[in-house]
């Protein structure tokens, strides 16, 4: 085997933007410490990234087939299918050609994306897990055995009461019907729920999992946790709170889309904290028409300025004329370069769907958040910016009543939201925060080598 110059280390993200990107995140800072980072996606990512990775950066892309029809829309359910049917032999592929070329010191594998620790571990290379996301919603899975046994969900998955609960020890109350696989009507919730259980089984093994979430309180979570479990697996995985990966190299990460740098331009021309942003992440799709065309008109209603990221093919199912109608005071853009636009001072309050990356992007711009949370862990994600940060409040629909008094909390509120976002930010971004997530990544290294 040829001696490698840096080790090589594979990430394989689940194939979607909010999780791409703290996986590229992960990938520069891997690089930054002297690893040759690979990240392996399907053709259709692959296309949209690697023509932006800058070949400085050091990461090299590589594609595989999911065998999907190119010009069928990708949901949860085909992605699904595509991982375990499809991409396994693919990566394994991939694996094996770095057999006489240095070989492959890791691989690094998005827990949604479990079918990859499969061929990983087949191939005979050590496995660390990632988690993109919050780490209490990383402990809501690993607690779903105990939720069974309690009797709060049944072996579907389908909450077994109503109301508020404290799942877990050292965590806010969290309404059971914000469990993150409760998406769709009854069948999906269940194939939503059978998704995760084997994402549990197979990661069951695993001795690392990174996670991109900031260390506060974690390290406590994590023990209590442990406690909690009647019968604990006999390695539980250690848990590495590396976040925000944002912190660990200053690169640009690349967009699928191509941003439209207009907006900067056009907040130039806004007062300071006057413009509502507006963005659901990359998945408008569980929003629905209607809720859409609601929001349209709640914030055409609101006669306040916003700055909205809606894509192309639901820009065409706005009420006819609407975006003749805005004339200056609300600008529409398929794709933004969303954290410019937070940190620009136009911008008073962003609208969201409560997405991981945002919210850490909200906090890492000082800017307060209007919540409406539409699926998987963003219910999870509110409660702690609504109840346990205090950074935001949540609208339960967009009717203007509700836009209008959301947006006024935030905006008029008379500074104790957004001295407690920059408090929030200095704790977890600034140099205490950032340092401990730069030990926690450098004990990551420490172990794996
Ligand atoms: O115009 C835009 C809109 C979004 N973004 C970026 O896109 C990413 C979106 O990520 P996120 O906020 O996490 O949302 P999703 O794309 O919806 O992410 C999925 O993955 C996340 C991480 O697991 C989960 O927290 C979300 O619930 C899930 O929907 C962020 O980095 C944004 O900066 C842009 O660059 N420009």
């Amino acid at each position: 085997m040829k001696p490698i110059e840096r080790p090589r280390i594979l990430l394989v993200p689940y194939p979607a933007q909010g999780h791409v990107t703290p996986m590229l995140q992960l990938a520069s800072a891997l690089q930054l410490r002297g690893f040759e980072p690979v990240m392996v996606t399907p053709e259709y990512v692959h296309r949209q990234i690697a023509p932006r990775i800058e070949p400085k950066s050091g990461i090299i892309c590589r594609s595989i087939p999911d065998g999907l029809d190119e010009k069928e829309p990708r949901d949860f359910f085909t992605i699904e299918f595509a991982m375990e049917n499809n991409m396994p032999v693919h990566l394994e592929r991939i694996i094996c050609s770095f057999d006489e070329d240095g070989g492959v010191l890791c691989v690094v594998v998005d827990l949604l994306a479990s079918w990859a620790i499969k061929v990983s571990k087949h191939c005979g290379v050590p496995v660390a897990g990632f988690w993109p996301a919050m780490l209490a919603t990383y402990r809501l899975i690993t607690a779903i055995p105990e939720m069974i046994r309690a009797g709060v969900i049944s072996e579907f998955g389908i909450p077994q009461h109503q109301g508020k609960l404290c799942l877990l020890p050292n965590e806010p109350m969290l309404s059971i019907e914000d469990l993150p696989w409760l998406v769709g009507n009854l069948a999906a919730r269940k194939s939503r729920f059978i998704f995760w259980l084997r994402t549990l089984s197979r990661s069951r093994t695993l001795r690392w999992v990174i996670v991109n979430s900031f260390p506060e309180n974690g390290d406590e979570m994590i023990k209590q946790q442990r406690k909690s479990v009647e019968s604990p697996p006999e390695n539980p995985p250690h848990v590495f709170q590396v976040g925000p990966l944002s912190c660990h190299s200053g690169s640009k990460n690349p967009s699928f889309w191509e941003e439209d740098r207009s907006c900067l331009d056009w907040l130039n021309k806004h007062k300071a904290c006057s413009v509502i942003y507006v963005s659901f992440g990359s998945w408008v799709k569980p929003l629905g028409e209607e809720k859409l065309n609601e929001l349209a008109l709640g914030l055409e209603a609101s006669r306040r300025p916003f700055l909205w990221v809606v894509g192309p093919s639901w820009q065409e199912r706005f009420p006819i004329g609407y975006l003749g109608r805005l004339a200056g005071r609300g600008k529409v853009v398929s794709w933004a370069p969303q954290m410019e636009v937070l940190k620009h001072e136009a911008i008073g309050c962003y609208l969201t769907h409560c997405g991981w990356n945002s919210t850490m992007e909200a906090i890492q711009s000082g800017k307060c958040l209007l919540c409406y949370p539409v699926a998987g862990d963003q219910f999870v994600n509110c409660t702690y910016i609504v109840n346990v940060w205090k950074i935001g409040v949540k609208i339960d629909g967009f009717g203007w009543r509700d836009v209008e008094e959301g947006v006024r909390s935030v905006m008029e509120d008379e500074g104790e939201m957004h001295q407690r976002v920059m408090e929030l930010k200095a704790r977890v971004i600034a140099k205490e925060g950032s340092s401990r997530a730069v030990a926690s990544l450098t004990a990551f290294i420490d172990d794996l080598q």
